[in-house]
């Protein structure tokens, strides 16, 4: 298994791997064949050698058993990492030994002088590597900035956050940075950017913390919400402030009501002081990867605003412009004016471009008197839609806005690209940005392509219902759901080749515990808060680690636990596998014996001064200057310029 992979690596072996991976030329000449010696035992006998050489030239300081002994065991705590080099390194010769130990210097001072030089080899390596790397990035980010074309053309830069009513309570504000640390410490959340608004922690029902309303308070109590997460203690501060926002947290974490909160409360707000009248609006955009998130996120806007407005607060009027849907209907919903509009960017884009008929008195740039822009799941958003498609939307905003970007993934590639149209922005970080929920046990089993069937219907076994299944292909969703119903398996499925309407249907009887399983495409994978989803089944293993993220994170929300079960073989690329190794070991999950025997020397790599993984894709096991998800892309590219823009639109990723 291992060899296959080694062999199918599209770089060159290592020369361990060559070692390893002796299959290709193992009998080619038997003659020359040198058993393996492991690193560990080959350090031992030179260190036993140079000791037995010193002996014989008759001990002297540092020579004598206490000498020899020190140095053996100074040389076994050194780490792996530094042996090994060691170990390749020539032995000195017996000529320098000599000349050293006439010196007077030590055997275990020789052998620290090897391991410092190691160590500067391997840091100008790596300084070398981080420098080659930013080069990439650099090469990779359109100069293009994410702004209005107004602001382009007159040459507008914003220096300063949007300022909004709301201010912390005194007592909160006065916090001191030491204070404001002690908070994050607890809650583990890394704040980046400058003068960060103070974290709060709770949802004080008196108005004195947060500033909500009752109302919101006992509409979010009904939902079982009684305390801020993490993400929530830091970020609602933060954009109830009116700062831009980069927020990255864990799958099931509550980054919905990070954005949507604040939103609601700035249109009530707006409605209070000036009301919307025909035409007008949007005052807030939501921008979701898929159709399904955001039909998801439009209801629970449209919850909480209800919530208030049947406590006296004005009515909020929130639209939804999906893909699927009667373009006409949902152009109509904005006649009267909208404070809200969450979105899927195509058709957003189609509604900008004026390629929709639009009734009368709807203003045909939406955005224009938009303040406040999140973009939900951020990268799968600029990931599927292109950065091209980001540049359309941006172009519309006339004036300054609020901009947030959410996700559990956000490779440092996107937070680069979105910079161009943060002003001033906070950065909130709980956990590492791509990391697996902690609540969800990963388990990777091994599955022949013709096994994986009833292998399914085994794992359907190990948890009661409801299970997610998802799978790349939506032929093979098609197939696992024949399948289930063929074995009795109450099963819908969803992917992008079917109709809104039977996407809605399955996907609602799922919502509501009429059919135990779901079956779905990639489309099924990131935002959706389906309740109390037992265990997730990868068929096969995403194309990309950030999508096993978004899949396994359907289980174990807010402190639930769950249980993600994949199915793995040959037919998965190297680069992948290394990254799902590697993010199992991150996670203190088990890592099964045929996955950790893969190896191509990453470890040496995966962390390089505290940077870790890919900058592109945000995978542990490879760095960018080997992501296969960059080569692809640019692949894909080239084929796109041969073929035209529309190339890539139509995919499940891209669902519009
Ligand atoms: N403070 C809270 N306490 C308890 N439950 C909460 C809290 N905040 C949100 N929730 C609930 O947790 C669930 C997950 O929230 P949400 O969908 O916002 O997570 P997310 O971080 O956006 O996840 P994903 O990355 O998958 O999109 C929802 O059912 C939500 O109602």
């Amino acid at each position: 298994f291992q060899r296959r992979y080694i062999d199918r690596s599209r770089r060159s072996p290592s020369p361990s791997a060559d070692n390893e991976g002796e299959g290709n030329g193992a009998g080619d000449d038997e003659d020359n064949y040198v058993p393996y010696v492991p690193v560990r035992e080959r350090r031992r006998l030179q260190l036993e050698a140079m000791a037995r050489r010193l002996h014989g030239l008759g001990g002297g300081p540092g020579s004598g058993s206490g000498g020899n002994s020190a140095s053996v065991s100074d040389a076994n705590d050194s780490d792996g990492a530094s042996g090994d080099r060691e170990a390749d390194s020539p032995a000195p010769e017996p000529n320098l030994t000599e000349e050293k130990r006439q010196e007077g210097v030590t055997l275990l001072e020789m052998q620290r002088e090897l391991k410092r030089k190691a160590d500067d080899v391997k840091e100008s390596e790596h300084t070398k590597k981080l420098k080659e790397e930013a080069v990439i990035l650099e090469f990779l980010s359109d100069k293009t900035a994410l702004k209005g074309v107004s602001e382009l053309a007159k040459g507008i830069q914003y220096s300063t956050a949007l300022r909004t009513g709301w201010r912390p309570p005194r007592h909160i504000a006065s916090m001191t940075p030491i204070e404001c640390r002690a908070i994050w410490d607890k809650f583990k959340i890394l704040v980046d950017g400058s003068d960060p608004p103070p974290p709060i922690t709770t949802f004080e029902v008196n108005f004195r913390e947060m500033k909500l309303p009752h109302a919101l308070i006992r509409a979010l109590s009904k939902k079982g919400i009684e305390k801020p997460t993490p993400i929530q203690v830091q970020g609602l501060s933060t954009v109830l402030s009116g700062r831009d926002m980069i927020g990255i947290a864990f799958t099931g974490s509550g980054k919905t009501l990070v954005f949507s909160l604040p939103l609601i409360m700035f249109c009530m707000e707006q409605e209070r002081n000036l009301p919307f009248s025909r035409g007008e609006g949007p005052y807030g955009l939501i921008l979701c990867p898929s159709r399904e998130l955001a039909r998801q996120t439009h209801d629970i806007v449209r919850y909480y605003s209800i919530a208030l407005e049947m406590e006296g607060f004005p009515s909020l009027k929130v639209a939804a412009l999906i893909g699927g849907v009667n373009a006409k209907e949902q152009a109509d919903s904005m006649k009267f004016g909208v404070h809200i509009v969450v979105a899927t960017p195509g058709r957003l884009i189609d509604f900008l471009n004026k390629k929709l008929r639009q009734p009368a008195g709807v203003s045909p740039a939406l955005p224009q008197v938009c303040r406040y822009i999140c973009l939900d799941e951020a990268d799968r958003v600029v990931d599927s839609t292109f950065e091209e498609d980001m540049r359309t939307i941006f172009s519309y905003f006339k004036a300054q806005r609020q901009t947030l970007l959410f996700s559990a993934t956000m490779p440092k590639k996107i937070q680069q690209f979105a910079l161009s149209a943060l002003v001033d922005p906070v950065i909130v970080n709980v956990g590492r940005a791509g990391a697996a929920s902690i609540n969800v046990t990963q388990s990777v089993e091994y599955a022949k392509a013709e096994a994986k069937m009833p292998k399914l219907l085994e794992a359907l076994q190990k948890t009661p219902p409801p299970v997610l299944i998802f799978a790349e292909k939506k032929a093979d969703v098609d197939a696992i759901h024949e399948y289930l119903l063929i074995k009795g398996v109450a099963a819908v499925s969803i992917h992008g080749g079917k109709d809104q309407e039977e996407r809605k249907l399955s996907f609602d009887a799922f919502r509501h515990g009429e059919r135990d399983v779901l079956v779905a495409t990639d489309v099924a994978s990131k935002g959706l808060d389906f309740p109390n989803i037992e265990h997730v089944i990868n068929y096969d293993m995403p194309a990309d680690i950030e999508n096993y993220v978004h899949r396994i994170g359907r289980t174990g929300r807010r402190t639930q636990r769950g249980l993600a079960t994949t199915f793995i073989n040959r037919q998965v690329d190297l680069s992948v596998l290394l990254d799902l190794k590697h993010l199992l070991i991150e996670a203190k999950q088990t890592v099964p014996d045929f996955l950790a025997e893969l190896s191509r020397g990453e470890e040496d790599y995966v962390n390089i001064a505290g940077e870790v993984g890919c900058s592109y894709c945000g995978g542990l096991g490879h760095r960018i200057a080997d992501c296969p998800k960059l080569e692809q892309k640019q692949r894909m590219a080239a084929h796109s310029l041969a073929k035209g823009p529309d190339y890539y639109h139509g995919t499940d990723g891209a669902d519009y």
